[in-house]
């Protein structure tokens, strides 16, 4: 409920419901400028005075008031730098579990642009600037003008100066934010990609070892490092070529209202007690613009992780509709003029497919490498978008179910099997909190996988995946086949279930899927090898995307396999 939750607000933005306590913010934001007059207001007071009249007393009294108003200050910006904190970490708690399920969804749904995208990384890059300096100078900028009005009241002369500096400051951060957008979004890309290839050589570390392809591989990470080394290295010397540059012209700035205030002093025109307020007014001001070209690079990398979060959300609910509550399916799956695929692709991979099955009958899906076996395995089971066309259960397309609860009747066993790292019996039963040892056990039993867990020393709760026992290929094809089967599901997608099988593992799948036919599951087998074909009664055959020929098997076999030998399942 709370990933529909999220979902929904997700499309509107990260912030919303923030609303008051940007409010807050924003009058925090207000008495503490308020409360920044005490030091020019002190400094006058002292010059005009009780520099004139030499009173100790009143200094006594102004220096006390002045005490009081910056330890109110003090507080006031330390609750405002906590509240900022607690945003940040309140986003990344709200939304955590959708950056998490976005970057495990986006390689399925988005295909290859998903590897450009680390979620969880732009939560992060969100939550880290929201507790940084930044958020508050972007409160104190607009401050400014309050300020330079002030000083244009003491002054008119004095007021614009400062406005030309303004004027000057506010161009150094234009050019700032121009010069520094592209090597950041760059950078950002790159550390992408470091990722990427990190992830890959771990796991393919046998392949590459095997092979001797570590020295190529070092090479071109320490290529693509290059790269990122000089895009890092660019965007930081010109953000800090304009952090220099602001604070020297700060100073600049602040003397040259000391200087114009002296003339003016000397002129009469105005106290010493107004020249010092009006230099730390103008140094006041500018300060917050200082901080913030400080910390440009942080607020445009966060800028730009937080578009593409905003953007990757609204997709991902685009893509998963919220759900009612139907009723499970027990009756049919029907497939329409199916056509699907990874979105963004020019053409879909797969394109008007159509069958139905009854409770209780088997497809096999056969045809070439590449002719859209997976993709409409992963259609079937929801992964990918119907792009036209529909895929029903029991009348219903699968959207309508919630996607929580599509768990509750599919099976899936992909062709890439992945173990996750924990113990047997959680991964049979999908990490489901409340299993039970029977529906373990079950699922255990018809993959023919009981005899060799109970040989393990710690039995169902041995720990498997990338911190616990290996397990050979054939057995994890197997964990893989009780996962899917676990519960019972109505609709079981099997894709090549018994590409790492034995005879013995060949037997236990066949007796499987005729137990689950039994108890009324759809069963979809993609299959290379005829003899996973054993126990189905019909057969699709898929090329270059397209339905050749679909009906019972004894009568499409014969047909797709006779006048192209070596082809599809033969
Ligand atoms: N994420 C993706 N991005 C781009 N193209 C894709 C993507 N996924 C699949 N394809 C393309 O779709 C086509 C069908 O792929 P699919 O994996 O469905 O084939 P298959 O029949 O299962 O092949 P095999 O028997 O070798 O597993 C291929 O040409 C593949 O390149």
């Amino acid at each position: 409920m709370n990933n529909n939750m999220n979902r929904r607000s997700a499309t509107v933005g990260l912030f919303s419901g923030l609303g008051k306590v940007w409010l807050g913010i924003g009058l925090i934001s207000m008495l503490i400028n308020i409360l920044m007059l005490t030091g020019p207001v002190f400094m006058l007071q002292v010059y005009d005075r009780v520099l004139a009249s030499g009173s100790v007393p009143t200094l006594v009294v102004l220096g006390g008031l002045a005490l009081g108003l910056y330890a109110f200050y003090g507080l006031l910006d330390g609750l405002r730098s906590r509240i900022l904190v607690r945003v940040g970490q309140y986003v990344d708690a709200h939304y955590s579990g959708l950056a998490y399920q976005v970057s495990t969804m986006a390689p399925v749904l988005i295909g290859n642009k998903a590897q450009q995208l680390r979620p969880v990384q732009d939560l992060d890059a969100v939550r880290q600037f929201l507790s940084g300096q930044g958020p508050a100078a972007i409160f104190d900028s607009p401050w400014m003008p309050f300020y330079l009005i002030i000083v244009y009241v003491f002054h008119p002369i004095l007021g614009l100066v400062g406005l030309v500096g303004a004027i000057i400051i506010c161009l150094l951060i234009g050019l700032n934010e121009w010069l520094t957008r592209k090597p950041t979004q760059e950078a950002n890309r790159e550390t992408g990609l470091r990722g990427q290839l990190v992830e890959t050589g771990r796991q393919n570390a046998e392949a590459i070892h095997a092979m001797g392809m570590i020295g190529a591989l070092r090479g071109r990470w320490e290529g693509l490092n290059q790269t990122y080394l000089q895009s890092q290295r660019v965007s930081s010397d010109r953000g800090l070529l304009f952090s220099t540059l602001t604070k020297t012209f700060r100073f600049i700035l602040q003397s040259s209202i000391l200087g114009f205030g002296a003339w003016l002093a000397i002129q009469q025109e105005i106290t010493p007690g107004i020249m010092i307020a009006a230099s730390i007014m103008i140094s006041r001001a500018l300060s917050p613009i200082e901080v913030a070209v400080g910390q440009w690079r942080a607020f445009v990398g966060a800028r730009q992780a937080y578009a593409r979060l905003k953007s990757i959300f609204g997709q991902m609910s685009e893509e998963q509709e919220d759900g009612m509550e139907l009723p499970l399916p027990q009756k049919a799956l029907t497939v329409d003029a199916l056509s699907s695929g990874p979105v963004g692709l020019k053409k879909p991979v797969l394109q008007g497919v159509s069958f139905s099955l009854n409770a209780g009958q088997g497809l096999g899906i056969i045809g070439p490498s590449g002719s859209g076996k997976s993709t409409l395995a992963r259609s079937l089971v929801g992964l990918l978008p119907a792009l036209s066309g529909s895929v029903r259960l029991d009348g219903a397309e699968l959207t309508q179910w919630a996607q929580d609860r599509r768990g509750e009747f599919i099976g899936y066993l992909p062709q890439d099997v992945q173990i996750f790292d924990g113990t047997i019996s959680e991964n049979i039963s999908r990490f489901a909190p409340d299993a039970s040892s029977d529906s373990i056990l079950e699922a255990a039993r018809l993959a023919d996988l009981h005899e060799m867990i109970t040989a393990l020393p710690d039995g169902y709760e041995t720990r498997i995946g990338s911190s616990g026992f290996a397990l050979s290929g054939g057995q994890r094809q197997r964990v893989a086949l009780a996962r899917a089967i676990y519960g019972n599901p109505f609709l079981i997608v099997l894709d090549e279930p018994n590409s790492n099988l034995d005879s013995q593992g060949e037997a236990a799948l066949a007796g499987a899927i005729s137990a689950m036919k039994e108890r009324g599951s759809v069963i979809v087998i993609i299959a290379h090898r005829p003899s996973a074909l054993a126990s189905v009664d019909h057969v699709l055959c898929l090329k270059e995307g397209k339905m050749q020929a679909c009906g019972p098997k004894d009568e499409v076999l014969p047909k797709v396999l006779s006048p192209v030998p070596n082809q599809g399942a033969a």
